[in-house]
């Protein structure tokens, strides 16, 4: 789990440029098995967030606690490291030594912790092996694709067991099918390690891939946070309709607008029309997967008795996510 809590961090001036306030009063949870995307404008404070988790940059203001640790008590130097080993980081630049194999990539952490030869070897392989890469021990990163390449530093985060991954623009250098795989893989460990993710990105398609959470940051503040289901129900936040598109204007002057999901939107509509006389016309809509569930911002237009339509769209508010209602 990563806490987060009142953290701030102001760059201090310097000769040539003015102090910088990188982030402002930012709190905020990750649990264990969550993938929490971070987006926002360049220059939000995404790469310092991250870099503030391992303490690679101290806050100015705040703490930050890491599985039940907090980080900024930490003084020497020796602590620091010993709870930045229970870190995995990756970055967009793999940062992988061409001079050594694959496998020598991943043992090296375990050889800077101390780990014998036999014990890291093996932990190195069977690491290699979970992110598909068993038959690769032996290469050189220049012969390696850029998926391949982040899958091996993917292992090597994890080679020290750590509890928190970050990823910070993990993706953004990797083709659309290398980064399909890639982001499968960050879920798939995610879950299968009971790992806390911390996803940095400007691309909302990787938050609407891998994530369950996602934050905004703008001019370092959180604009809004929450579980995907929540935010894109939530017609103020800026995230909801680049997560789920509007549709537009209602074609018809009897139109609701609801979002829908966390079940299957057609399970909804199956439900409303077997529980009310009313016949339902999807007017327009969007569906998203969203952290691998199934979402729908639809408009819909709901004909019958009075009593009936009345009853569906009670059932539709209480038991949806309702956004806006152009009319009843
Ligand atoms: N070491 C530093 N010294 C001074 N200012 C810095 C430093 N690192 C970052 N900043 C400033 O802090 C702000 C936030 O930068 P940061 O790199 O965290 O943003 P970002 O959201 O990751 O941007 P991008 O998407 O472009 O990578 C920017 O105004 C940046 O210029």
């Amino acid at each position: 789990m990563i806490t987060l809590d009142t953290v701030g961090k102001t760059f201090p001036a310097t000769r040539r440029q003015a102090a910088v306030t990188a982030l402002e009063d930012v709190s905020l949870t990750v649990e264990r098995g969550q993938v929490m995307g971070v987006v926002g404008p360049s220059g939000s404070g995404k790469s310092t967030l991250a870099r503030i988790v391992n303490l690679l940059e101290r806050p100015t203001t705040g703490t930050v606690t890491v599985d039940g640790l907090d980080l900024t008590a930490l003084t020497s130097a020796r602590a620091l490291n010993d709870a930045r080993r229970g870190i995995g980081m990756i970055f967009q630049q793999f940062n992988l030594l061409d001079s050594r194999t694959a496998l020598a990539n991943v043992e090296l952490p375990l050889e800077l912790a101390g780990v014998g030869r036999a014990e890291r070897r093996a932990r190195a392989g069977e690491l290699l092996e979970r992110v598909g890469l068993g038959d690769k021990l032996g290469s050189h990163p220049s012969q390696l694709s850029g998926g391949q390449r982040q899958r091996v530093a993917i292992a090597r985060a994890l080679a020290p067991r750590p509890k928190v991954l970050l990823c910070d623009e993990a993706t953004s250098a990797l083709d659309p099918v290398s980064t399909a795989s890639v982001l499968a893989l960050v879920r798939t460990l995610t879950d299968e390690l009971d790992l806390t993710t911390l996803l940095i990105t400007h691309e909302m398609d990787v938050v609407k891939r891998v994530c369950d959470h996602v934050t905004l940051l703008e001019h370092g503040r959180v604009v809004d946070s929450g579980a995907l289901g929540d935010v894109v129900a939530r017609p103020e936040s800026p995230l909801a309709t680049r997560l789920l598109p509007h549709p537009g204007p209602p074609s018809d002057d009897r139109a609701v607008e609801v979002v829908v999901g966390g079940d299957s939107p057609d399970t909804v509509l199956t439900d409303l029309i077997r529980r009310y006389d009313v016949h339902v016309t999807v007017l327009g809509g969007a569906v998203e997967t969203l952290g691998g569930q199934r979402f729908g911002r639809l408009q819909l237009r709901v004909d019958g008795a009075p009593d009936e339509v009345r009853g569906a769209l009670d059932h539709l508010a209480a038991h949806q996510r309702p956004t806006t209602e152009t009319a009843a």
